[in-house]
């Protein structure tokens, strides 16, 4: 029996305000084509991927969209203010074929390069707990800086690790851990801060340091780079 296939939810709602410029960074070029639709293919080319659950801006008409992606569904709805409200109103929008305790990976639209056999690894690991996400161990000195911009402490390394997408939780537990971080007035900043503080321990998983999130200007040329040689 082939291995139980996923659905992903892409938050793309946001502004792309630190790149700058009128059009939010998923929808700007990326080696030809819209960054977004990078993200997408590299998902939905994935075999344990299911379909797409894109949640956009709800100005975002301008988006053309796909219907369908290597025969697989891409839905979209609409995202919220915060990146969390946007993957909670993705959970939601998901078909109800997704049972409550089906696992639902989140994934950026703005991380392009990340590398199918990370995802394959993410599943196959996280599935054996409750839940996971991709992410790396710090590897340069981490510095406290001051208000001037100088650097005020050293900070402890060890056991300290950057968080990327895809996360992979249940769908009813992430929902009601996103749901109950904001009835708490709390910005989670990943769906894996949520289920810590609903009491779970998301499987850290290690993969390539190249699934970098376009987050500043800078970073287009470098997804472009990567995006010639990761798959
Ligand atoms: N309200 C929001 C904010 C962000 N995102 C999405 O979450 C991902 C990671 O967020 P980030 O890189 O911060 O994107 P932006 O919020 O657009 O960037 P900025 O903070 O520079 O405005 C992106 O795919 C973004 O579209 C979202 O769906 N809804
Ligand atoms: C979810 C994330 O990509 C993990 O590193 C990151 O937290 C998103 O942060 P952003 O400020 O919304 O880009």
């Amino acid at each position: 029996m082939s291995a139980a296939r996923l659905w992903c939810v892409v938050p793309a709602a946001g502004r792309g305000t630190r790149v700058g410029g009128d059009c939010p960074k998923q929808y700007l070029p990326l080696a030809g084509r819209p960054l977004i639709e990078h993200t997408l293919e590299r998902l939905a080319a994935h075999p344990r991927i299911a379909g797409l659950l894109v949640t956009l801006a709800a100005t975002d008409a301008h988006w053309s969209g796909v219907q369908t992606l290597h025969g697989k569904p891409v839905l979209a709805a609409v995202g919220g203010a915060e990146r969390s409200d946007s993957v909670l109103a993705g959970l939601q929008a998901l078909p109800a074929s997704v049972a409550p305790d089906d696992f639902v990976l989140v994934h950026d639209a703005a991380r392009p390069c990340v590398r199918t056999a990370d995802i394959a690894r993410l599943i196959e690991l996280a599935s054996t707990r409750d839940g996971g996400l991709l992410g790396a161990p710090l590897r340069d000195t981490l510095k406290r800086a001051n208000a001037g911009g100088c650097s005020e402490s050293t900070e402890a390394r060890d056991l300290r690790w950057r968080a990327f997408t895809p996360q992979m939780f249940r769908r009813a537990q992430l929902s009601a851990a996103l749901g109950d971080a904001a009835r708490r007035g709390v910005n989670v900043s990943d769906e894996a801060m949520a289920m810590e503080q609903a009491g779970f321990a998301p499987l850290l998983v290690e993969g390539a340091e190249d699934n970098i999130k376009v987050t500043t200007a800078a970073d287009f040329a470098l997804a472009e780079f990567l995006l010639s040689r990761t798959a």
